[in-house]
């Protein structure tokens, strides 16, 4: 039978739209297989992927969370001092060996500054913030915030953490008498933001006493792990264009806090109020006040032996700062992400150090002599002086941000190319470079045993044994967290107070295994964290 093309059931125009398709549709497959061999033609190890979803295909279906997506490609990558994989279709560099990661955070800062993030002041005020903006708007900033935290700033803040943590031990007083089973890090999530709010803000957010606090709902509506929280964040990492018009932080969050914040600098400037605090400063730092004479060895460069370089008013870092102007929102922003970065990262930490010593209860013993001890020889006083003399409590910190960093991943991007040391291979500008913390972190190689809860890996003697750089919870260098101080106080003080008072054991709802939850923006247990709770004395 003669075949023709009029006796198809199909038109000329269906037929040229047709051969188009597949023509776009064969040039599509032809740039993706050019694009899959990107890391092989530069000489960097890869790993067999998925043909659509790159090396992301359990994050993407929202199966892992975004610090075990890494850590298994750390894993998979091994022994490769580092790595390209695909997210999505993005290629991304991942650096497994501590004297790479020591090289790019510290050494050649200068190449790997940027973060990468998207910032749009116009249509969202608050994403102009020190943990997202990039160049000299964010070195400048940075700057000028870092004598926010030095450790005089922390002695004067001690007071008003400690008022906190003593309405955090009242609170559950009833529950231990009771012998309660209680959700512990809501609870404890209440303390780090009536903390942030006094410290930071000068203001009572009443968390603790007050189920309906504006702020804390404010807080739960930032971090609450729903689906358009994950949506926005798996897309983000893939194509940040997208994702970034889901906007973050949503509107009525973004509204509350451009409106309490101004209302606290107009009550502040009206009735010529003055606080120590982190208000404060922005305030003076706006009204280009000189701020920058008490700077504690602190500066934008890194050193060959991996610390950040001293650098003082004296030779041009103020003069650096002083043309940035810190309009209204700026400072919103700002003091945004204290409140986000403050609050959530320490609750979480809290938690997890609670979940610990309930399922170690020999370490629970011998941190709560330390307490015991401690206070004994500080008239039963909590003092700055006193949590410093504090070393176990110390150590069980350092251990639960060990298993359980806050923030699972850093990431960078080349902003000059670069070439990896000792290698051929380089890096283009743009290039996305990742730091899998969790990986590192527990790899038996500088953790033997992983899994288990150990404090005593962070002696003197332990950590001499491994490299710096395989440890990594506050990042390292000039873009390292600048609020690790404040971190660690209120974290430490909310501990010891508590286990002075109470003892935490499991319950039938404590999960005897931590599930990471995938949808979450920080490293967070999926059911949260469930203990029982008795009083000690
Ligand atoms: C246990 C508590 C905390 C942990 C584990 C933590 C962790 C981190 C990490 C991993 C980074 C990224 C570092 C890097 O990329 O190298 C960071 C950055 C940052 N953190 Fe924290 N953080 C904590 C507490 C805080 C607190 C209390 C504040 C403020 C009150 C804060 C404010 C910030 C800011 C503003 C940045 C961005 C710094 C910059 O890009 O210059 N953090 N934090």
């Amino acid at each position: 039978m003669e075949l023709s093309l009029s006796a198809l059931p199909l038109s000329p125009w269906a037929l040229a739209w047709g051969a188009l398709l597949v023509a776009l549709s064969a040039a599509a497959a032809g740039v993706w297989a050019w694009q899959a061999t990107f890391w092989q033609r530069r000489g960097v190890p890869t790993l067999p992927m998925d043909p659509l979803l790159g090396h992301s295909r359990d994050r993407l279906l929202l199966r892992v969370s975004a610090g075990e997506q890494f850590a298994r490609l750390y894993r998979r990558l091994a022994p490769h001092p580092f790595g390209g994989v695909f997210q999505f279709l993005r290629p991304t560099f991942v650096v497994r060996d501590p004297e790479l990661i020591k090289q790019i955070m510290v050494k050649d800062f200068s190449h790997f500054e940027e973060r990468g993030l998207f910032v749009n002041e116009k249509t969202n005020p608050l994403s102009a913030h020190l943990f997202s903006l990039d160049g000299p708007r964010w070195r400048k900033l940075r700057v000028k915030l870092t004598p926010t935290f030095t450790s005089g700033k922390m002695k004067m803040m001690f007071g008003l953490m400690h008022g906190c943590a003593l309405e955090l031990c009242a609170f559950l007083r009833d529950a231990a008498r009771r012998r309660h089973v209680v959700e512990m890090k809501d609870v404890v999530a209440k303390f780090t933001t009536d903390v942030i709010g006094t410290c930071a803000f000068g203001l009572q957010f009443n968390s603790l006493a007050d189920p309906d606090s504006e702020f804390r709902r404010m807080g739960k509506a930032v971090f609450e792990p729903t689906l358009l929280l994950a949506i926005r964040q798996v897309v983000g990492t893939f194509i940040p264009q997208i994702g970034n018009l889901i906007k973050f932080p949503p509107k009525n969050v973004s509204d509350f806090f451009l409106g309490a914040v101004k209302e606290t600098v107009d009550f502040r400037e009206k009735n010529n109020i003055k606080r120590n605090d982190f208000m404060q400063l922005l305030i003076e730092l706006r009204n280009k006040a000189e701020l920058l004479d008490d700077y504690e060895n602190t500066e934008l460069t890194g050193t060959q032996n991996g610390s950040v370089k001293v650098n003082n008013t004296q030779n041009g870092t103020s003069k650096d700062s002083d043309d940035l102007e810190l309009t209204d929102s700026l400072l919103a922003a700002q003091a945004f992400v204290f409140f986000v970065a403050g609050y959530e990262t320490s609750a979480t930490t809290m938690g997890f150090a609670l979940h610990e010593l309930a399922m170690n209860l020999d370490v629970q013993d011998k941190l709560q002599a330390e307490i015991d001890s401690v206070l004994s020889e500080h008239n039963g006083e909590f003092s700055y002086e006193s949590i410093q003399k504090m070393s176990y409590l110390h150590k069980v910190v350092e251990e639960t941000l060990r298993k359980y960093p806050p923030l699972p991943n850093h990431f960078r991007r080349c902003t000059v190319p670069y070439t990896i040391p000792g290698t051929k291979v380089r890096l283009e500008k743009g290039t996305r470079v990742f730091i899998p913390i969790l990986g590192l972190q527990m790899d038996p190689a500088y953790f033997p045993h992983p899994h288990k809860f150990d404090p005593e890996r962070f002696s003197e003697e332990n950590k001499a044994t491994r490299p710096r750089f395989a440890y990594l919870p506050f990042g390292e260098g000039p873009r390292n967290c600048i609020g690790m101080r404040f971190g660690q106080l209120q974290t430490k003080l909310g501990l010891a107070v508590l286990l002075h008072s109470y003892r935490f054991t499991p319950c039938d709802q404590t999960l005897r295994q931590v599930r990471f939850e995938p949808k979450a923006f920080f490293t967070a247990s999926r059911g949260g964290n469930w203990l029982r709770l008795t009083a000690r004395h």
